[in-house]
């Protein structure tokens, strides 16, 4: 490792455990095709409290991240290094544990709130559920605690009677959330939460979870592919490409000043609400993510990128040290001014 670089145990390092820290994960789907190398040694820590964006394009290993972190993958994937949530390995659990684990110490809000409710059940009926599971609530009190916490996402008491398809997109949304912080987890993973929504009720639901994340302890790792989205919200920001971070860094920074090409192209693509300097419509990335079963030789954004260097075909970097505040990038050039 040369000198100036760090380490990757993340930037935040304080010397107790942090809420969340991922190490070297690694996760491959068996297919008929062969093996699918989805995310390739993705490392990061969470403290509690503090809030982490994860972005990148379509097919970069987001979501498998976000499954991963609960042991929530399909049987196909095959899952290495390790994911240590208040120090205990996710990875590793026996299954009781995980259980005990999944709403309580950690919980996941889905995309796409539609599909991840139960169709024929009250949604008050589906956010008594995880309490119930767990016991977390005496079975005489859960009808208060599910008005409560309907109360708390911003929707009436007596929705909790109400079916999913009497709810709009944004409400089912609240209810997911609600569900979500039913048990009081530690962590929160919100994985492309606003995507469906038009972008009144996006912003409004962003707002809803920075307000209950604030103050409350509770640490939160929110993916998307929009880069504005993650640096209205996160503190931090991880860019991933190609099933690796190559960019990490305070989320101000990473948008301002984006130290790997790949990171600056996806900041460009954004337009930033409320910023009078961003442009008005996105930016398409020209050309394709790679194929994460055929990834290209060196590094996997050589062949998009308008600043690769021949050098770039015989080196896939690592993560190194670009700056202040944990910034790390991925990309030979910061490497070499690391040095
Ligand atoms: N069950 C699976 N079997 C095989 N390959 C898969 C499976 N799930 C995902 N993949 C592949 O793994 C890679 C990463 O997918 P993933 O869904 O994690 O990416 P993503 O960044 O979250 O994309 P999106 O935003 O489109 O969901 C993609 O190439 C995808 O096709």
């Amino acid at each position: 490792m040369p000198d100036g670089a760090r380490a990757p145990d993340g930037p935040q390092g304080t010397g107790a455990e942090p809420l969340l820290r991922v190490e070297d994960l690694r996760v491959d789907y068996r297919t008929a095709g062969g093996r699918v190398p989805a995310v390739r040694g993705v490392s990061f820590t969470l403290e509690a409290g503090s809030k982490l964006g994860v972005a990148g394009e379509s097919g970069c290993g987001k979501s498998t991240v976000a499954l991963a972190l609960l042991r929530l993958l399909p049987k196909s994937a095959r899952v290495g290094g390790s994911v240590l949530l208040e120090g205990e390995d996710v990875t590793a659990m026996r299954w009781g544990r995980l259980r005990a684990v999944r709403w309580a110490g950690a919980s996941i809000v889905f995309q796409g709130a539609m599909h991840a409710l139960n169709a024929v059940r009250r949604v008050g009926d589906q956010i008594a559920e995880p309490m119930l599971l767990h016991g977390t609530v005496p079975p005489g009190r859960t009808g208060a605690r599910v008005g409560e916490l309907l109360e708390s996402v911003g929707l009436p008491r007596w929705r909790a009677r109400s079916y999913p398809h009497e709810l709009s997109g944004g409400q089912r949304q609240r209810v997911m959330i609600a569900m979500a912080l039913a048990c009081e987890p530690r962590l929160i993973i919100a994985d492309e939460p606003t995507t469906a929504l038009d972008v009144m009720v996006q912003a409004q639901i962003l707002r809803l979870i920075d307000d209950l994340v604030a103050g409350s302890g509770i640490g939160l790792v929110m993916i998307s592919h929009d880069l504005s989205v993650l640096a209205d919200t996160c503190d931090r920001l991880a860019v991933m490409y190609a099933g690796r971070v190559v960019e990490e860094g305070p989320a101000a920074e990473v948008v301002a000043a984006a130290r790997h090409p790949y990171a600056a192209a996806l900041s460009a693509a954004f337009p930033r609400v409320g910023d009078p300097g961003s442009r008005m419509a996105p930016r398409g990335l020209p050309g394709d993510p790679p194929d994460p079963a055929a990834l290209p030789e060196g590094c996997s954004f050589r062949p998009r990128c308008a600043v690769a260097e021949e050098r770039c075909a015989a080196t896939d970097p690592d993560l190194w040290s670009a700056g202040d505040g944990g910034r790390r990038a991925a990309c030979v050039k910061v490497l070499e001014e690391a040095v």
